[in-house]
């Protein structure tokens, strides 16, 4: 296929393609502009002036043939003729005027007339053929540069400006070695490029039609650990050369099967500021419609309205889902993801022993007040980033937790946080409508001021070197045996007053925490991290606090422990009067906000952000990758700055 001579902002781009080839590779070249000094008006306020000037030319051309053909008309010769004699009067005239120069005037005889006749018409010959000639030429340049169209026939200027690119283009390789031509060459890989569109010149309020500029590219482009659109033009007049380049990378774009092609998203309009509705409609729906995403958009209206939905919309039809809000969002999305993937698989949902992968993956566009998860799957908290992993299809597994209580499923998660973790959540919830960051604020100083311990009995299976249960459970049943008594030998159990106890299968990046709230372990590593906190004074809690955003290390402290574990038992033996004391003191004074109650026997739970009132005896077991993420891949965590400070 032929390369289209393109030039953008001033710079001159010749495409080359390589259909043979397995990966196509387009390369631009350009120069310094004050080697194309004239190239550069292509913008295009330029481009409609030129057009005009050279439209009023032609018309000046048309005029002068029309008097040329009509060139025995006395009408105009005597309109000449008059011109002069006016000239000739203004020189006559009383003493009181200025006195006229120039010729005087000569009568007008039959002969003299004549001369002027033949005159004109040779004149008006002359610029014919000198026309004729042009136009012949051009006619002939037309054919010769690549632009040339057999449907769209290009004006003089722009025949011109091809040729003169054309030329330029195919001079580069003879540079003379050596020269410092101030040449660079970049290369796009076509897997950059998620969307391609006929760019068309259109005047305000045009919808459709206008007329053909050439091809945009759009590529995803790396900025640290953010993910930008960005726009490339091709420019190219010929609509035959547009329409072959623009199937052929359809073609290309249409072939990388990772990408998705429709969506099923949920938006929480109630998500921090309420912006989520307006973040997807401006930032993403638009990206979504250009990279040609089909998206089922849900707004939801209630807690647990996108889990019943999930139970049971059709899900075959897409290829993905989103979700557009907080943590307490993607916990419910990813929960209910997961028991669609049990019940798809036909396993029993109540009492789920190694439950089965999720059939989609998932997408989080963080629109929340922290976005644990948004931040721990892209190294950032940035919805366009989000969108993009989205759009181009890159996936990360992750590991999941289950918590369950006697036998039962109660839910799938990230990450669990008991006692102040818990205590802090259910106060802010109860204060929703403070402003969130207030919200908090109050919350964390309230629930200081209240602290008391937990007492508690945690039963915790170590990770060993192998990997989990779940990821040996292809060996032999002697084997599993085996492991099985080893297992139970290796359990371990601490008791005792705790101030707090996390478990998280992620790192839990966050802005008030930038090295995770579990450093130490890994989206995908096949473990959790446990971190007990026991009973200690407030000024020591508080500094263990302040550590999370700080370089040092929060778990260097006599009272915290940190063990990487696949398995953990929780036996709360009294409810600690935190909570009720924290409930007692607001009850009154905040009446009109509904009251969190909770059942006897019951404890508040911060899961994923996401209040949970959860029983006193639990299991906790995480299961490697067992839902896939729309994020960075492994690779490029390694690549990411990210990665170096919170992993
Ligand atoms: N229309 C709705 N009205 C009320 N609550 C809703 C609605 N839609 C979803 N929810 C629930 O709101 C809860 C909190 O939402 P979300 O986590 O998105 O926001 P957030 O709490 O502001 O963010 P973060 O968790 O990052 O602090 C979720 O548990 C979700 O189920």
């Amino acid at each position: 296929m032929k390369g289209p001579v393109t030039h953008t902002e001033g710079r001159e781009t010749l495409i080359t393609t390589h259909p043979a080839r397995k990966r196509s590779i387009m390369t631009k070249s350009y120069t310094e502009e004050s080697m194309m000094p004239e190239s550069k008006s292509t913008d295009w306020t330029n481009e409609c002036l030129n057009s005009q000037e050279e439209r009023a030319m032609e018309n000046e051309n048309a005029e002068l043939d029309e008097m040329s053909k009509d060139g025995d008309d006395e009408d105009a010769l005597n309109r000449l003729e008059d011109d002069e004699e006016d000239e000739d009067e203004e020189e006559e005239g009383d003493d009181q005027k200025p006195k006229r120069r120039g010729p005087k005037k000569k009568k007008m005889t039959k002969a003299r007339l004549q001369r002027f006749k033949q005159r004109r018409m040779k004149a008006n010959t002359r610029e014919r053929n000198r026309m004729h000639g042009l136009n012949d030429a051009l006619e002939s340049l037309r054919k010769v540069v690549p632009c040339y169209s057999k449907t769209q026939k290009l004006s003089k200027i722009e025949t011109l400006r091809l040729a003169k690119n054309y030329i330029w283009a195919l001079s580069e390789p003879e540079t003379p070695a050596g020269v410092d031509t101030q040449w660079r060459e970049e290369c796009m890989e076509l897997r950059e490029v998620f969307a391609v569109k006929v760019k068309r010149r259109r005047s305000i309020g045009q919808q459709t039609g206008g007329t053909l500029l050439g091809l945009t590219l759009f590529r995803c482009v790396r900025k640290g650990p953010k993910l930008k659109d960005h726009a490339f033009h091709l420019n190219n007049l010929s609509a035959d050369h547009c329409e072959v380049w623009f199937k052929h990378l359809k073609e290309i774009l249409n072939g990388f099967q990772d990408r998705p092609k429709a969506l099923r998203v949920f938006v929480n309009p109630t998500s921090h500021r309420k912006e989520a509705c307006q973040l997807y409609r401006d930032d993403i729906a638009p990206l979504f419609k250009l990279a040609d995403i089909k998206a089922d958009v849900t707004v939801t209206e209630r807690k647990g309205h996108a889990l019943s939905i999930l139970r049971e919309c059709k899900l075959n039809e897409y290829d993905g889902v989103v979700v557009v809000g907080g943590d307490g969002s993607v916990a419910e999305v990813a929960h209910g993801l997961l028991l669609r993937g049990q019940l798809d698989a036909g396993r029993d949902t109540d009492s789920i022993f190694t439950p089965v992968q999720a059939t989609l993956p998932l997408g989080v566009i963080p629109a929340g007040s922290t976005d644990i998860v948004a931040c721990s799957v892209h190294g950032i908290r940035d919805p366009i980033t989000a969108a993009m992993h989205i759009i181009m299809g890159h996936f990360q597994a992750v590991d999941v937790c289950s918590f369950s209580s006697q036998g039962r499923l109660l839910r799938f998660a990230f990450s669990g946080m008991f006692g102040f973790g818990g205590h802090t959540l259910a106060l802010a919830e109860r204060h929703r409508w403070m402003p969130p960051s207030q919200r908090r604020e109050f919350a964390v100083i309230k629930t200081l001021a209240n602290l008391k311990p937990e007492d508690c009995e945690l039963s915790f299976l170590p990770v060993k070197q192998g990997g989990t249960r779940e990821t040996r459970r292809g060996e032999s049943a002697r084997n599993d045996r085996a492991s099985a008594s080893e297992e139970d030998e290796a359990w371990q159990t601490v008791e005792g007053l705790f101030l707090n106890i996390s478990i998280m299968a992620i790192p839990c990046l966050c802005s008030m925490a930038p090295r995770g709230l579990a450093p130490n372990t890994r989206l995908d590593n096949g473990s959790m991290a446990l971190i007990s906190v026991r009973n200690t004074s407030r000024s020591e809690f508080i500094k263990h606090l302040k550590r999370y955003s700080s370089v040092n290390n929060q778990f260097s402290f006599s009272f915290v422990e940190t063990h990487s574990v696949q398995e953990v038992k929780l036996r709360v033996r009294s409810r600690g009067s935190c909570a009720d004391d924290t409930l007692d003191d607001n009850v009154e004074s905040e009446s009109k906000n509904t009251p969190i109650i909770f059942s006897e026997g019951t404890y508040p739970w911060n899961i994923d952000g996401d209040l949970l009132e959860l029983p006193s005896e639990l299991l906790i077991r995480v299961h490697p990758q067992l839902v896939k993420l729309f994020g960075v891949t492994m690779e490029e965590t390694e690549e990411s700055p990210i990665k170096c400070s919170c992993i």
